[in-house]
């Protein structure tokens, strides 16, 4: 995979000091008569288990029972994480976790059992409502919590500070006696707000500045929603490391020049009945 190093850094900023996220390169898909047919061992998902991105394509990766199907291992910077790789053409499928998680949805439903291959965290009658929420989302909390962190200037911090937490609140409402975000069933929208709001206290809130509120102590309906998905759901908790999340964003240097990792908060996550 060295012929298909990325040169893109995380550090991408514009002329008003704004984190500017570089887009994905490779963007296929996994289909049956098509170029990368469904097949068991044959792709690799390269991860860092730090990353929010990779974080969501482990989680359907589990959901989907595909762990005998896509081997995975971490992968040390070079080329960005998440990315699907194909043993047999040995080129990237796709390195875009928003679609490796649709080719995880899907892609393998003709090799997995009938228990699995049914179910479907992008049900056709929810996609709508699912790209919608995705859509502010993604640019306000997945990628607002990065603007955020990654800020050069005092006006680009707080214009991106300003929006993540007018989400937050937003989703705090939407949560409001609900167990899920979008319908009564677990989805893909689900998974993608997770794997930001599970790093957000242990390593947005002090290490991005993300601080006008912590989860726990802000927002009572996100973190109800978070615990249930964390404690009831092995695809869940399994995939989530705190160690590893609080020392690698602690190690990024541009911000946090001394590396010193932060011990709390304390617990990483509150128990179920907290
Ligand atoms: N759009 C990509 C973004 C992935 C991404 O930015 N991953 C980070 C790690 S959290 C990365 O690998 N950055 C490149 C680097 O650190 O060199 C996706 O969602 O898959």
């Amino acid at each position: 995979m060295s012929n298909h190093t990325s040169n893109q850094s995380v550090v991408t900023a514009n002329k008003q000091g704004a984190f500017v996220r570089p887009s994905s390169s490779f963007r296929n898909f996994i289909e049956k008569g098509e170029e990368f047919e469904p097949e068991a061992g044959r792709y690799h998902l390269y991860v860092s288990v730090a990353c929010p991105w990779a974080h969501r394509a482990l989680i359907l990766r589990k959901l989907k029972g595909l762990e005998d199907i896509v081997c995975q291992s971490p992968v040390f910077r070079k080329f960005t994480v998440p990315v699907l790789w194909d043993k047999k053409k040995e080129t990237i499928v796709n390195n875009e976790s928003s679609e490796i998680i649709r080719i995880f949805n899907s892609g393998f439903n003709d090799i997995l059992p009938t228990e699995k291959a049914a179910l479907n965290f992008y049900p056709k009658e929810l996609q709508k409502e699912i790209d919608e929420l995705n859509e502010w989302v993604y640019e306000t909390v997945n990628n607002g919590v990065y603007k955020t962190g990654f800020a050069k200037t005092q006006e680009a911090y707080e214009s991106a500070i300003r929006p993540l937490f007018d989400s937050l609140d937003r989703l705090e409402k939407i949560l409001y006696g609900k167990e899920y975000l979008v319908g009564d069933r677990l989805t893909e929208a689900d998974v993608r707000l997770y794997t930001t709001i599970i790093r957000f206290d242990t390593a947005y809130h002090g290490i991005f500045k993300c601080n006008l509120r912590t989860i726990r102590d802000g927002y009572p309906n996100i973190n109800k929603w978070l615990k249930n998905l964390y404690w009831n759901n092995d695809a869940f908790k399994s995939t989530t490391d705190f160690d590893h999340i609080k020392t690698n964003y602690a190690f990024m240097a541009h911000i946090n020049p001394t590396q010193v990792v932060p011990l709390g908060p304390i617990p990483n996550i509150e128990p179920l009945t907290a």
